[in-house]
């Protein structure tokens, strides 16, 4: 008596091509013992019925991106998948970059809710909040602004006042650029901020790049390169704009990432101010107003 025809397992295949096999089986797999249990899994549903799993098999099976699968030609001709969209493909075979990015990012979100220690009262070093607040009154745009146009009223010499003038400058152009980005990028601030700022404005509802990042790294640079100050006084300054920058992430105001931004941008502007420098020859207008004050 003539033995019954068995796959690759040695299964009889009348036993096997009912059974339920699950994807990726044996059953599914190469040699041509599997042809027959492909052919009834493939024949007991509608070609194209389920277009998730159209697409699924479509990008992801071998036998697809191949286009050689020995089985893909061995049935009954089968409807061609349906294209896939341009979004789903990418979706699928995301770029280096972006993988890179989304890493980052992650990564960005979870150091920054483990160093967030001082979000709320409830927090592990809850009790420095008072403390982080006084730095973050200490990088505030408020008493920068005050601060230097008092010193502009009181300032009796054209020196004097060539520097605050460009500080007062300086000071301006970061509250233009900080609203811009933030505007354009509209980073939502931290899940776990509590948002009791002290005066904002209506972009500070977004974190991406932290405000007092690159007023510290502005006024710090401006600071060291304008006045002349003994080494100790210049590594408080530097101190200073990095204990403000990482205070904004203790606080739960900021992820890591509006920080370094921050500090790259504040740095920045500097040297935008520094290029721009305004000087009674080359903004006489702006010296000549003040001095009727
Ligand atoms: C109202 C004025 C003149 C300035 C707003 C200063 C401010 C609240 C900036 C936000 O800083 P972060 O982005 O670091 O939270």
């Amino acid at each position: 008596m003539p033995s019954p025809r068995r796959n690759a397992d040695g299964r009889p295949l009348a036993a096997s091509a009912s059974s339920t096999s699950s994807p990726g089986s044996p059953a599914h797999g190469g040699g041509g013992g599997g042809r027959f249990e492909f052919q009834s899994l493939l024949g007991s549903r509608a070609p194209g019925a389920d277009p998730t799993c159209a697409r699924l098999r479509a990008s992801e099976s071998p036998v697809h991106r191949r286009g050689s699968f020995p089985l893909a030609g061995a049935g009954p001709p089968q409807a061609a998948p349906a294209p896939l969209p341009e979004e789903d493909r990418m979706d699928l075979n995301p770029s280096f970059l972006g993988i890179a990015l989304r890493s980052l990012l992650a990564i960005d979100l979870w150091l920054s809710k483990k160093l967030g220690v001082c979000a709320v009262e409830s927090s592990s070093w809850g009790s420095m909040r008072p403390l982080m607040k006084l730095l973050e009154i200490s990088g505030h745009g408020i008493p920068w602004l005050l601060g230097t146009l008092y010193c502009l009223s009181r300032s009796d010499s054209w020196a004097g006042r060539e520097v605050l003038m460009n500080l007062l400058f300086a000071l301006l152009l970061d509250l233009l650029l900080v609203a811009l980005i933030k505007g354009l990028v509209r980073r939502r601030r931290p899940a776990h901020n509590q948002m009791d700022m002290f005066v904002t404005l209506s972009v500070d509802k977004y974190s991406f790049p932290s405000g007092h990042a690159t007023r510290a790294a502005l006024v710090s640079r401006f600071v060291l390169n304008h006045l002349v100050l003994a080494i100790p006084l210049r590594v408080l300054v530097v101190l200073w704009a990095f204990i403000v920058g990482f205070s904004r992430v203790m606080l739960g105001r900021h992820n890591v990432t509006d920080v370094a931004f921050g500090f790259f941008l504040g740095y920045t502007q500097y040297s935008i101010v520094d290029y721009f420098w305004l000087s009674p020859h080359n903004a006489p207008v702006l010296f000549v107003l003040w001095n009727q004050q």
